[in-house]
């Protein structure tokens, strides 16, 4: 680019740069000005307010002036909350006001706009003039989704058609033009080689400057129910969704708030990871949740939870357990369609027979017993839901409770009751009968009545002989305050027994056919059942089966349902059942969904395909509800990599790399665990001394990652740093991680502890060792003390050095 040219964009910058500087000088007394204004005037809130309450009128006057108090006071805070938004966003985009610009010439129109595009938009004076487009609005997806030439770009109003002229990118740092690239074909290729070649971090970063045309598609989706993307390791899944919950707070941020939106996040690491995106971003975080904290929720207090981390782990390493194959099996069932048919229909089952109820115990006796509460529910309307007849069943019992609380105040051991409260305690519950206005008030009656009675003058109430009156009142009170938890219990629904209800299923094959209507039963079906009776008797779950054990009970109780979710993002969206679909489904009823995931990451047992005919996923919404975006460009890793990995899986010729070359991943063969040790801490001093400083050593198991922290401890490997399943965030540096919790994070180099067959052969193994190495943006090293795994043997020679 010339001289000239150059000069005449840094005067540009150095224009809107002055401007911006000249807007923030204005703004910012007023900024504080107003906050000042809104926390002195809601510390003299009450004094500008006179309460009187003595008439009618004085009352209303009271509420009328407590109203306009209020209305100037959130007038005051609206227009704080403005300023200081607008003061945060130019104090962002003052170093770097923009990343990009479009010559558009729209047709029909004589004279190209320039238009420059950065994180917010920032107007002229004139309050029409955009000296700098946000990203998000509709002109900028000139910039994503077209080079020079004819292009056009969607508006509310119908599609612009023109010319583009020119697309400019800038690298700005402190109001410095430091690059310039005039793009022709594909954008940025300059500015992404640029951005791709830096350094891992602890944390995720916006690709805002650099978002491809699928990607740009992925975030710009308005009309998807469902919105699946299916994408290769490292093609910007993740960033792509994050930049979507920035487009969508934007586009739609008079209607949606940034709590409407929930991120499942495959574990608590990851959370961490991208959480600085959307602020860097200039927005609000979504909820940021994972599966099993809602598990958790709902089921963790009289249930002990195995976790997916604990599940995986049996799966890797439980392999020659007797009851292993059963295990595996009941896995795959429980995560099917199959399952979640055979439990919608044991629910019309119970609907019928078979339901399960506790009794209602108090003091060692049933109050209501279980099958009472049994034909009484079955007394009502079969053509009733079961969920209707639960609730009708519920109002049952709390009237029948309270009829029982009438009768048990005669009952002795309230008499014995009443005879134990001492002093204090009788104080106390008699103050505490004062204050219970309507027991009050009955009691305020009844002196009245025998005040008229007797025709004697009431002193005062202390003076009453309230003695016979109040020993019924006290009866009253410790019956019902013995009965709060039944009543409690009722209104949570425990006297249903959901836990028997889940154990019954599981009662042998004829009984499961009987209940279900199931024909394809798995092969080991006993052991299934006793497997999963055994771990209910100890109240523990396994992971497969919390999900419908949660949805079961949700068949009978009814379901909850969140309607504030505008939003439901689903990341490693492959490691999640169809069962798990349909109940986030049913969770979020009013919620598009955006599924992102790989195929060729699936490693847990309950995965779910993202496309191809085979995939149930599409018709969750129904087909033409759901769109499928796939991403075949891998951005992560260098192309020596990419070339490696991809042959790592059967069907990974779809893998396009990006031209930006490395060293060809390093297999280095030692003769023994502990020479590989003192190998791989050699090799971790020379990545960090050319610069590296992410490095992770990733083993397949929780399992293997502690026995190779313990030894390469002992060999001085003292900065290392265990990923375990309850670590939530991490520092950059050196660390050890079983693959599965590096699964959607990205480090400098990669060294695989041990790629031997002994650790990678089978073929859920695969996908395993593909998800490891894929992690690695520059480097990739493969240890073995043996033989190379099946799956490094088969690779062509030529991809590796060794
Ligand atoms: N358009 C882009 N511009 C710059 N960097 C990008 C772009 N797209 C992706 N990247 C980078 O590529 C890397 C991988 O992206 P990301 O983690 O979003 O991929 P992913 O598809 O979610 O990967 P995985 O499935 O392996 O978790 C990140 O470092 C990201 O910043």
């Amino acid at each position: 680019m010339d001289a000239e040219e150059w000069q005449a964009e840094q005067n540009r910058l150095d224009l809107v740069r002055e401007k911006m500087q000249a807007r923030i000088d204005e703004i910012e007394p007023e900024v504080s000005g107003t906050r000042e204004q809104a926390a002195e005037l809601r510390r003299r809130f009450w004094e500008e307010v006179t309460v009187n309450t003595s008439s009618d009128e004085d009352f209303e006057e009271t509420f009328y002036t407590i109203k306009q108090q209020a209305a100037v006071l959130s007038e005051r805070e609206r227009r704080h909350r403005l300023l200081a938004q607008q003061w945060k966003s130019l104090n962002r985009l003052l170093p770097s006001p923009y990343f990009g610009r479009v010559d558009f010439l729209e047709d029909g129109l004589n004279s190209s706009e320039q238009i420059y595009i950065g994180v917010s938009s920032f107007i002229d004076e004139d309050g029409l003039s955009f000296l700098v487009y946000d990203w998000r609005t509709p002109i900028a997806s000139l910039y994503y989704d077209h080079s020079p030439g004819t292009a056009s770009y969607d508006t509310p109003g119908g599609r612009i058609t023109g010319t583009m002229k020119l697309k400019r990118q800038y690298q700005i740092q402190n109001g410095q033009i430091r690059n310039m690239f005039d793009a022709s074909v594909t954008i940025g290729d300059e500015l992404l080689q640029q951005m791709l070649s830096k350094s891992a971090d602890s944390q995720m970063k916006s690709i805002v400057a650099t978002i491809q045309k699928e990607q740009n598609t992925i975030i710009r989706d308005d009309h998807s129910r469902l919105l699946i993307v299916q994408g290769a390791a490292g093609s910007g899944k993740t960033s792509a969704a994050l930049q979507r919950v920035a487009y969508l707070l934007y586009k739609n941020r008079d209607t949606l708030k940034a709590d409407q939106i929930v991120l499942f996040s495959p574990n608590p690491i990851f959370n961490s990871y991208v959480s600085s995106v959307l602020p860097e971003l200039g927005e609000e975080n979504m909820q940021q949740t994972t599966f099993q904290e809602y598990l958790e929720y709902w089921l963790g207090s009289s249930l002990s939870l195995e976790d997916p981390f604990d599940q995986i782990e049996y799966v890797l390493t439980a392999q020659a357990a007797q009851e292993y194959e059963a295990r595996l099996q009941g896995m795959k069932y429980k995560a099917s369609e199959a399952f979640l048919m055979a439990l919608q229909s044991y629910a019309q089952w119970l609907g019928r027979e078979g339901m399960l109820f506790k009794s209602l115990r108090f003091r060692d006796r049933d109050l209501i017993t279980a099958e009472r509460i049994s034909s009484q529910f079955y007394s009502y309307d079969s053509s009733l839901r079961l969920a209707n007849r639960v609730e009708l069943l519920q109002k049952w019992l709390l009237k029948e409770l309270s009829r029982i609380e009438r009768q048990e105040r005669e009952a002795a051991w309230v008499e014995e009751e009443l005879d134990y409260l001492d002093n204090e305690q009788y104080a106390e519950v008699f103050a505490e009968l004062h204050k219970d206005r309507e027991v009050f008030d009955i009691a305020e009656r009844y002196a009245e009545v025998y005040e008229k009675i007797s025709h004697k003058r009431r002193e005062d109430e202390g003076d009453f002989d309230f003695a016979e009156r109040e020993k019924e009142l006290l009866s009253q009170w410790i019956v019902k305050e013995s009965f709060k938890p039944l009543r409690r219990s009722v209104r949570k629904l425990s006297f249903i027994d959901i836990h028997s209800l889940y154990v019954q299923l599981f009662d042998g094959e004829a009984g499961y056919r009987e209940k279900t209507k199931e024909a394809e039963i798995p092969e080991l079906w006993s052991e299934i059942c006793q497997q999963t009776r055994e771990k209910l008797e100890r109240f523990e779950l396994f992971y497969e089966d919390a999900t419908p054990y949660l949805y079961l009970k949700e068949l009978i109780e009814g379901v909850r349902t969140n309607t504030e979710i505008r939003h439901v993002f689903v990341d490693e969206g492959q490691d999640y059942s169809l069962f798990q679909y349909e109940y986030l489904k049913k969770l979020f009823p009013r919620a598009r969904m955006t599924v992102l995931g790989d195929f060729g990451q699936a490693i847990f047992t309950q995965s779910t395909k993202l496309e191809g005919d085979d995939s149930l996923l599409h018709r969750l919404y129904g087909e033409d509800k759901a769109t499928l975006i796939r991403l075949v460009r891998s951005y992560r890793s260098t192309r020596e990599i990419v070339e490696f990995t991809k042959l790592l899986l059967a069907d990974g010729a779809e893998i396009i790399p990006f031209e930006r070359s490395g060293p060809k991943p390093l297999l280095a063969r030692l003769e023994s665990g502990e020479k590989r040790d003192i190998q791989i801490l050699r090799d971790i001093a020379a990545l960090q001394a050319e610069g590296f400083d992410s490095i992770a050593i990733i083993t397949k198991t929780a399992a293997e990652a502690h026995e190779a922290y313990r030894s390469l401890l002992v060999l001085g490997g003292e900065v290392l740093q265990l990923i375990t399943k309850e670590t939530i965030t991490f520092q950059k540096g050196v660390m050890i991680v079983p693959v599965y919790l590096a699964k959607g994070i990205e480090f400098d180099a990669v060294l695989i502890y041990d790629a031997s067959p002994q650790t990678y052969s089978r073929e859920n193994e695969r996908k395993l060792l593909y998800t490891a190495c894929t992690r690695a943006m520059h480097r990739l090293h493969l240890y073995t003390t043996g033989e190379w795994s099946p799956f490094v043997q088969a690779l062509p020679v030529e991809l590796y050095d060794q």
